[in-house]
């Protein structure tokens, strides 16, 4: 199967290697850092609007490989394609149970656990050696990061950012587009818009946040 990545940073590398590894083939990767188009080892590098002559050319599915949240949902609204054509991107190590859902567009990285009626929705990430329990609820534009443990019955808003190996405690909610610091442990409800960091996790910062901060 043809695939086309939209974004080519560092997150961006990680996903090619996971859809090089499943045996597809990346067709372009298209970011706007290019201002022209160029053919390197068999993949065509252009812009994001070169996506107009790709799909007249070529039957693929995509991939988002961009880390920042809000980017991802900004650029899934610009593109405005069918949620079909959006391609889940599972690392072969990850772990994830038959009766979990994942959603159009989620990356699943090396490592990662998924157990059992845990729903992840569209275009989340699950980050290397993340941990996300049984019956737990993603929203879309999800980001756990590496070695988040997101533990039973959890709901977690909306592109709400959990940082690297922080805890959520069983049954807990956290807000849309909420950011927990690394390390930190959510152990009460938590706010959409909210900055929480530390152990129990403290709201810093309830402002609307424009941007993911990394
Ligand atoms: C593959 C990948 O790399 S995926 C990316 C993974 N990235 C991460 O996990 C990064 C997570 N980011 C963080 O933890 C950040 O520190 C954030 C987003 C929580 C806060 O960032 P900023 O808004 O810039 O906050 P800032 O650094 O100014 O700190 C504000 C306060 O929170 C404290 N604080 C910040 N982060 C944490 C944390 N993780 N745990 C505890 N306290 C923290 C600071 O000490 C400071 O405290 P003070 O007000 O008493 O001085």
């Amino acid at each position: 199967m043809n695939v086309v990545v939209i974004g080519n940073g560092g997150h961006s590398k990680v996903i090619q290697e996971i859809i090089r590894l499943n045996g597809y083939i990346i067709i372009a990767v298209l970011d706007d850092q290019y201002q022209t188009n160029f053919f390197e080892d068999e993949v065509i590098y252009a812009p994001i609007s070169y996506i107009e002559k790709l799909e007249s050319a070529y039957v693929f599915q995509i991939s988002i490989a961009i880390g920042d949240n809000s980017i991802r949902r900004q650029l899934m609204e610009l593109l405005n394609l069918s949620p079909s054509q959006y391609l889940s991107v599972i690392h072969p190590t990850a772990v994830i149970s038959q009766t979990a859902e994942i959603g159009n567009g989620t990356v699943i990285m090396p490592y990662a656990v998924v157990n059992a009626g845990a729903v992840i929705k569209k275009h989340c990430i699950i980050n290397s050696g993340a941990i996300i329990e049984h019956d737990s609820l993603l929203e879309d534009y999800v980001h756990a990061a590496p070695r988040a443990t997101i533990t039973g019955e959890v709901t977690i808003g909306e592109g709400a950012f959990i940082g690297a190996g922080a805890t959520v405690i069983p049954q807990k909610k956290i807000g849309a587009w909420s950011i927990i610091g690394a390390g930190s442990t959510v152990t009460s409800d938590l706010p959409s818009y909210c900055i929480a960091v530390g152990s129990p996790a403290i709201v810093k910062n309830n402002n609307s946040i424009k941007a993911e901060r990394r």
